[in-house]
């Protein structure tokens, strides 16, 4: 179709070729077939752009995640605006107008200038970073259902008008309506992307994450650089979880370490501590070489624009070939200085402590080179590493401050969690009263509990008050909430549209979810299960499993995970943690519909997932199998599509019943019959040691030999 007139009630013109989904989105207005005549006046040149949904939805969220002030994308709306009283071109029927008199005239100039007024009048709707259906419409003086309307139509979100939507679907809706609309104030601290005057500027230390193969040595390496022992007592070997640390080295100077683990199921986690570090120190064991997660991490890095350190270590070994490990870095484009290039490497032994020095003289050498620096009399701000949650003391969450200093007593958002500082913990476990740039702190003091304990990797921000803090928290909790529920309203819609399909005849190859609730001892846990999880998927021929989470947490499995999962079909994985009394009754109490599954390392997890997936995959169709046959031949009956001729071998077949195709071990469909027949007559049963002909519902691939397995109940 052609737009060929003005389509939004607001007046802005559109002329562009669009889509049909895009006509269905706008006010009435005239259209023509591409090629026809167009009924009604023709339109004037287009003093606007054309909008499709998603370029609609894109503006909104750019709007929504643009600063304030000054805003391009807002100055052009209202330019745009301001179009609607532009002179336009004059349409044969006002020119016809024209020569009807000056009185005619001056009346419509008059009721232009009236319409102009009003229309400027109409205020920009304000939206904060959430809004309730209802709020909305009460906002754009429409019914919450019209908004429900808008936005299944329109926006292609299904709400109803008691939840909250978040900003950039709410100024999709404005946009839909021709309104203008601003982000609401909020008077959060939040980290301003301005540059910070020089002279506030002070030197800080370089944030360091160890990156490498599994089983390199990293955290043997930092642990030797720290003098400690953490890599005992891991569970599985691996470790799991992401701490920061500060060593002091050269006297005053500082290095503060993240320790992130090696296993590729942290890849999101790593890729994030890349970004939050200055220098990459990268652990190869010099008797095993460059590996795959070797080059994961140079690629880490690489991508983050982070320098790379590099650590031979496990120099004390037999067999140890520092220069074969140089020469393969070379191919990644990390040529050591020794060799003319401008990597710095050093030779160690994390076991017997060899080396050391030497490494930690060149992390501070290339942190010199970056000149790193902070202000750190400003408002705290800084990432969430870890979070867990402690008796006595709920969530604690190891934070690395970035910029400025956290006090005892500062409030602050972090994701959907806030609190006020109650106490501050450095690495050693020591109390301290403040933390500056670059420091690693345990932070105790979350007020919104344990089931919204910060993500790690959460940007956490210091506000002015309490009040400040709970309310930008409790906005991202409402769209969080909504958003989860959003997943599980289009698993249900997938899941109803499937059904419709297949009740149609028409029955593709089968996605199918398999639900999990993530339950962990801390939140780096559940994000690398949950990135794990979601890279999980298996498949046969007929259909496909893919792992889909529908909540996460730290802590311990609750009544309420169970019941969460319970609603939606899911198993419960706890990792690292037990499940309260009332949820293993809650779990009794549904007698196995629910499963609460515990582990302690990734691996074993994801084995034992995949496993459960595969089963998914592969269900006996419903009822007991109670008959099956042999396809001897195959039919084309014209309107009928192929029939198999099939000699019933056992028990019996009829025509309601579940069926599966087999071919050997593989299962090539499952579902209804279509035809059942004897001979030429359309019949319900066949027995054992008759022959019939049968079809499936959307399924003609079967072949001579495949048993068809008949479930009946
Ligand atoms: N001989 C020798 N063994 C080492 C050295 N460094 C580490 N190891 C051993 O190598 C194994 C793995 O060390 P970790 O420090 O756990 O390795 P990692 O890279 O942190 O491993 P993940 O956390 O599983 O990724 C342990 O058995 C260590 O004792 C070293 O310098 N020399």
């Amino acid at each position: 179709f052609q737009v060929v007139a003005p389509v939004c009630r607001v007046g802005t013109r559109v002329s562009a070729t669009v889509d049909e989904s895009v006509v269905l989105l706008t006010e009435p207005m005239l259209l023509k077939r591409k090629g026809e005549e167009a009924e009604g006046p023709k339109a004037a040149p287009p003093p606007s752009k054309a909008k499709t949904k998603a370029t609609a939805k894109a503006t909104a969220t750019a709007t929504a995640a643009a600063p304030r002030a000054p805003s391009p994308a807002r100055d052009e709306r209202r330019r745009t605006r301001k179009t609607y009283d532009a002179p336009r071109r004059r349409e044969p029927a006002a020119r016809a107008q024209q020569f009807r008199g000056a009185k005619g005239s001056l009346k419509k100039k008059r009721n232009r200038e009236e319409k102009k007024a009003t229309v400027e009048e109409v205020p920009p709707v304000k939206i904060g970073a959430s809004v309730g259906v209802q709020e909305l419409g009460e906002k754009l003086g429409k019914s919450g259902t019209e908004i429900v309307k808008t936005l299944m139509l329109k926006v292609g979100v299904l709400a109803s008008v008691t939840e909250r939507v978040d900003a950039a679907t709410a100024k999709a809706v404005c946009e839909a309506y021709g309104r203008e609309c601003v982000d609401e104030e909020e008077d959060v601290a939040v980290v301003e992307e301005e540059e910070e005057d020089e002279a506030s500027l002070a030197s800080r230390a370089p944030v360091v994450t160890i990156m490498g193969h599994v089983d390199h040595g990293k955290t043997s390496l930092l642990d030797a650089i720290r003098n400690t022992r953490v890599a005992e007592g891991e569970a599985g070997g691996i470790t799991q979880g992401i701490g920061a640390y500060s060593v002091e080295v050269e006297g005053s100077k500082r290095v503060t370490f993240i320790d992130t683990p090696g296993h590729a199921a942290f890849r999101d986690m790593r890729a994030r501590g890349a970004n939050v570090t200055d220098v990459v120190v990268l652990v190869v064991a010099a008797d095993d070489g460059v590996k795959e997660q070797t080059v994961d991490s140079i690629a880490c890095a690489k991508t983050a624009g982070v320098p790379v350190v590099v650590a031979v270590n496990k120099m004390d070994v037999d067999g140890a070939d520092p220069g074969k490990v140089e020469a393969e870095l070379m191919s990644y484009d990390l040529v050591p200085e020794e060799l003319g290039g401008e990597t710095m490497l050093a030779r160690v032994s994390a076991k017997e402590g060899a080396g050391l020095d030497d490494l930690l003289e060149k992390i501070m050498l290339q942190a010199e080179l970056l000149e790193l620096k902070a202000n750190p009399h400003r408002e705290a701000s800084g990432v969430v590493v870890e979070a867990s949650v402690e008796k006595g003391l709920g969530v604690v969450a190891t934070t690395l401050v970035q910029r400025g200093t956290l006090r005892i007593g500062d409030c602050f958002a972090a994701g959907t969690a806030w609190g006020k500082v109650r106490a501050l913990f450095d690495d050693k476990g020591a109390p301290v009263t403040e933390a500056g740039p670059s420091t690693a702190v345990r932070v105790v003091g979350w007020q919104s509990g344990a089931d919204r304990a910060p993500a790690a990797g959460e940007l956490l921000a210091a506000a002015p008050d309490e009040q400040t803090a709970r309310k930008l928290a409790d906005a991202r909790h409402a769209i969080a909430s909504e958003q989860r529920a959003a997943r599980l309203r289009a698993a249900t819609q997938r899941q109803f549209s499937r059904f419709v399909t297949s009740v149609g005849g028409d029955v593709p190859k089968e996605e199918r979810p398999y639900y999990v609730v993530v339950k962990a001892d801390c939140a780096g846990s559940v994000e690398a299960l949950a990135s794990s999880f979601q890279n999980l998927d298996v498949e046969d021929d007929v259909s496909k499993v893919k792992a889909e989470i529908v909540f996460s947490g730290v802590g311990d499995v609750t009544k309420s995970d169970v019941a969460v999962a319970s609603v939606s079909d899911a198993d419960v994985v706890a990792f690292n943690v037990g499940a309260n009394a009332a949820a293993i009754e809650e779990e009794r109490r549904l007698s196995g519909s629910v499963g609460i599954l515990y582990y302690d390392v990734v691996y074993a997890a994801l084995d034992d997932l995949e496993l459960k997936m595969r089963r998914v995959l592969s269900p006996t169709p419903d009822g007991d199998l109670v008959g099956t046959a042999i396809v001897k031949q195959l039919f084309d009956i014209g309107k009928l599509g192929k029939v198999a001729g099939c000699g019933v071998e056992s028990g019996y077949i009829r025509r309601g019943a579940n069926f599966r195709v087999m071919d050997g071990d593989r299962i090539k469909h499952q579902g209804k019959l279509r035809t059942l027949r004897n001979v030429k007559t359309d019949v319900d049963r066949v027995d054992a040691g008759q022959d019939c002909g049968l079809s499936f519902q959307g399924y003609e691939d079967y072949a001579v030999g495949d048993l068809i397995e008949c479930y009946d109940s």
